[in-house]
C-alpha cells in the first residue's frame, strides 16, 4: 500500500540536483552515501547489514520490503552498516514467526534512514544510466527540506574510490568462531569436531562466510584486517580464508596486499578469498582493480564456471571489479559474469590458491555456488593426506 500521508518528509538529493521526494522511516537526519540498487527479492536484513554496504545506501527494486520483520539471527554483522534505504511502498507489516522487530523500528534503533514512496524504477534508470552517484538523503518530519543545502552535502560527498573501509567495519580482536549454517529445525548450531585450522581476515566479515566455513568443516580464527603475515602464521593454519568488505580494494590493498603476498610467499596452504578478498587476492598476484558504473548487487546473477562449463546463479555485491586484461601470467580466469563477461574468479593453475567475486554463502540468495566452501576444505584435505604420506 502507498502511504496514506500525501506530506513528503524524506527527499534525496543526488549530486546532479535530481531530488526524490518520499516518505522517510527509522531514523531522522540526514547522511550522506553512494546510491546503489539491489535487485534481490529477499533478505533486506542481510544486505543493510553486509559491512560490504559501508557508505552506500541501498535503493531495493523489489518493493515489498518489510514483509518478514527483522530477527537479530539474520544479521550478518552486529548492527547495520548500510547508510540508508530507498523502497517503493511503505514498509509492509511484518508477517513471519521469526520476527522480533518490525523494519522501522529496527531501522530506527541502529540510526538508520529509510524513505518509502519512491518511483525505484526510475530511480533504478537514472543509476543504470549514469553509474552509482553521490546522494544525500534527509528523513524530516517536518518537512522543511534546505535543498541546494542536500545537494551541496550530495556533491562534497567524497565518493567510494580511494577509501579504504575495510579498517573501520574490521573485528579490533582476534575471536573463534564455530557457528554453522541455519537448518532445519534446530536453526544455528555448533560444530562438533573440526578438521581443519583456518584462519579467516576480516575485511568486513558476513557472519554467513564464517558459519559456512564452520559447516564446511573448519576452527575458524578471525583477525583484524591490518593482519600481518606473521600473525596469520603464527596460528599455523591449514588454509587462510580472505573474506568480503567494503571500500576501494586498492585503498586496503595499501596494508592487505604486503600481507597476502607474503602468506602466498612463505605458507604454502590453501587460500580462498570472497569478493573485496578475491580483489585483494587478484592485486597481490599483480592484477588490478577498477569501479564499475553501477556495480553488482543482486541475489539472481548468472556465472559460468570455465573449468565445469556449468552455470550458478549467485548472490553478488560489488562496485569495484578486477581487470581480466591484466590478469598476470600463471593466474587463470575461473568463472565469469554471464550479464556483462566481467571477471568472477581466479585461481593459481600450481596451487589451491582461489578466490571468485560473488558470494558463495549466499544470504540473502541461491546456495549453487556453496561447493566452494567444500573445494577449500578438500584441498586442505588434499595437503594434509600429503603431508602425511
Ligand atoms: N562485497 C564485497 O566484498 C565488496 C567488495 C568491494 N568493496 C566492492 O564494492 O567491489
Amino acid at each position: 500500500m502507498p502511504f496514506a500521508s500525501p506530506t513528503p518528509t524524506a527527499c534525496l538529493a543526488l549530486a546532479d540536483g535530481t531530488l526524490f521526494y518520499g516518505q522517510g522511516f527509522g531514523a531522522t537526519g540526514r547522511t550522506t552515501a553512494e546510491l546503489c540498487f539491489n535487485t534481490a527479492m529477499t533478505g533486506y536484513q542481510e544486505i543493510m547489514t553486509d559491512p560490504s554496504y559501508a557508505g552506500q545506501i541501498v535503493t531495493f527494486t523489489f518493493p515489498h520490503v518489510g514483509n518478514t520483520g527483522t530477527t537479530e539471527e539474520d544479521d550478518e554483522t552486529a548492527v547495520p552498516v548500510s547508510e540508508g534505504m530507498i523502497v517503493k511502498w511503505d514498509p509492509t507489516l511484518a508477517s513471519n514467526w521469526r520476527t522480533t522487530a518490525e523494519l522501522p523500528a529496527w531501522m530506527a534503533r541502529h540510526g538508520r534512514i529509510g524513505m518509502g514512496g519512491v518511483d525505484t524504477r526510475r530511480l533504478t534508470r537514472a543509476i543504470r544510466q549514469s553509474g552509482a552517484p553521490h546522494v544525500a538523503l534527509e528523513h524530516n518530519p517536518d518537512g522543511n527540506f534546505d535543498i541546494a543545502g542536500l545537494v551541496a552535502e550530495a556533491r562534497a560527498f567524497p565518493g567510494l574510490v580511494g577509501r579504504d573501509l575495510a579498517r573501520d567495519v574490521s573485528t579490533l580482536q582476534s575471536y573463534r568462531w564455530d557457528e554453522m549454517r541455519w537448518a532445519w529445525p534446530h536453526g544455528y548450531q555448533r560444530q562438533e569436531a573440526p578438521r581443519h585450522r583456518v584462519v579467516a581476515i576480516d575485511y568486513g566479515a558476513k557472519r554467513n562466510i564464517l558459519r559456512s566455513l564452520a559447516s564446511a568443516g573448519c576452527e575458524v580464527t578471525v583477525l583484524p584486517a591490518t593482519a600481518t603475515a606473521d600473525d596469520v602464521l603464527a596460528l599455523n593454519p591449514d588454509g587462510v580464508f580472505l573474506t568480503n568488505g567494503p571500500g576501494d580494494p586498492a585503498a586496503t590493498g595499501v596494508y592487505a596486499v604486503p600481507a597476502i603476498r607474503e602468506i602466498l610467499d612463505r605458507g604454502k596452504m590453501p587460500v580462498f578469498g570472497v569478493c573485496l578478498g578475491h580483489q585483494l587476492l587478484a592485486l597481490a598476484l599483480g592484477a588490478q582493480t577498477v569501479k564499475m558504473g553501477h556495480g553488482h548487487h543482486g541475489a539472481n546473477h548468472p556465472v559460468k564456471d570455465l573449468g565445469t562449463g556449468k552455470v550458478e546463479i549467485t548472490s553478488m555485491n560489488h562496485g569495484f571489479t578486477v581487470d581480466s586484461q591484466s590478469l598476470p601470467e600463471g593466474v587463470t580466469e575461473t568463472h565469469v559474469s554471464l550479464f556483462d563477461g566481467s571477471n568472477c574468479g581466479i585461481s593459481l593453475a600450481d596451487r589451491p590458491v582461489f578466490s571468485v567475486q560473488y558470494h558463495p554463502e549466499a544470504s540473502p540468495g541461491p546456495m549453487d555456488s556453496y561447493y566452494l566452501f567444500e573445494r577449500f576444505a578438500a584441498a586442505m584435505d588434499a595437503r594434509a593426506e600429503t603431508a602425511a604420506s
